[in-house]
């Protein structure tokens, strides 16, 4: 294929509730939707994860766009590519800018699936036709608003839940959902707001028989993660630290993690998140599929990964509903039980709705380089 024109629009999407974490609230969700046009007329689909600001990773929705059009769409437009997998090697010296490297290499892998007839899920080899899912659930005003959720999600059927925590919002909040929910699947998610020096703290979670705590110390820090797995009994879950295959080695080596969350964005695309599962399943560490508060187009691709046989654990990947009033893709995307019906129609299985995305759209840039 070689692709010859990238529509990028620009997205506002209103949210049903505001999500909030250790480092912020995200109450309207913004996005870079691109469309992606090979020669031959297919098309396919990209969608960005950054937020805003910088608070998860240094990336953000104006970083990637910055990205896209001085970089990563002069490096691929009119380029003969035949694999996916040769994005990331046309993208090798621009350094890291993985989601926007991510929201380019996606529509690629929807176009190559479209081509070779098959669906997203079956070109990434996955062969899943169900993926179990889990919710996140942001910091809440109160703990009985926190459990009274937490009761609708189990009801719905969600097959773990993962709350965030943060200092002085951890221990107590953990043993209240315990006590209210003795067999749940449960986890925490920190995003990075503990030190070795709250080694105690954390230490008392291990009482709540927690499927794995997330992202308890800094992003760029393997080597504390370390130590700390050694001082706990609950597995640990890499998100930020891991941006790549390499940071994967590094940590699975040294022993930082248990379990790791892969996020097509955080690790530069779909490519180098098969290589990350694929080396994650020879050394027996267990993977789930991370959110980003994803629209449809996005949500799609985390399911189709989510379909490869070492996404033993359930991800984030909530239907449509749960965060959007109007979702961009049609069909929307279901939850039913606790899990989702992998798509085994030719490409993501979702059509965009051009409709609701018009809608959406606050500005839109076309480039044909
Ligand atoms: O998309 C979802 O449903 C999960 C959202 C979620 O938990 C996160 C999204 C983005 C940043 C973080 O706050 C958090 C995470 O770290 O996994
Ligand atoms: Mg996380």
């Amino acid at each position: 294929m070689r692709i010859e024109e990238i529509t990028i629009r620009h997205l506002k999407m209103p949210m049903k509730a505001p999500f909030t974490t250790s480092f912020g609230t995200v109450a309207e969700k913004e996005l870079l939707l691109l469309e992606v046009k090979d020669a031959s007329g297919t098309i396919g689909w990209g969608e960005t994860v950054a937020f805003v600001a910088p608070w998860y990773t240094e990336e953000t929705l104006k970083t990637t766009w910055h990205m896209l059009e001085d970089f990563l769409m002069p490096a691929l437009l009119h380029k003969d590519i035949a694999h996916p997998d040769e994005v990331s090697t046309l993208f090798a010296t621009i350094r890291r800018n993985g989601m926007a490297k991510a929201s380019i290499e996606g529509a690629v892998w929807d176009i190559y699936a479209q081509q070779t007839k098959q669906s997203l899920a079956h070109a990434l080899g996955g062969s899943k036709d169900l993926i179990d899912v889990g919710i996140s659930v942001g910091i809440q005003s109160s703990t009985e608003k926190l459990l009274e959720l937490i009761k609708v999600y189990v009801e719905k059927g969600y097959k773990r839940v993962k709350v965030k925590i943060k200092p002085g919002y951890d221990v107590e909040v953990i043993r209240a959902i315990r006590a209210a929910f003795p067999n749940l699947p449960l986890m925490a998610d920190a995003n990075s707001a503990y030190t070795l020096n709250d080694i105690e703290v954390l230490q008392q979670l291990d009482a709540f028989n927690l499927l794995m705590i997330e992202q308890p110390l800094a992003a760029d820090d393997i080597i504390d993660h370390a130590k700390l797995q050694k001082q706990l009994k609950t597995p640990i879950c890499l998100d930020e630290s891991i941006t790549s295959l390499e940071d994967a080695r590094k940590a699975i080596e040294l022993g930082s993690c248990g379990v790791i969350n892969i996020k097509i964005g955080r690790v530069g695309g779909i490519t180098e998140a098969k290589k990350i599962h694929d080396y994650c399943q020879q050394h027996a560490i267990p993977v789930w599929c991370g959110g980003m508060l994803e629209a449809g187009i996005g949500r799609a691709h985390n399911i189709a990964l989510t379909a490869l046989s070492n996404f033993v654990l359930p991800g984030d990947t909530a239907g449509s509903s749960h965060y959007w009033y109007e979702d961009i893709v049609t069909p929307e995307i279901v939850v039913e039980d606790g899990h989702i019906r992998v798509p085994q129609s030719i490409g993501i299985g979702y059509q965009p709705n051009l409709e609701i995305i018009d809608k959406l759209t606050i500005s839109k840039k076309v480039y044909k380089g």
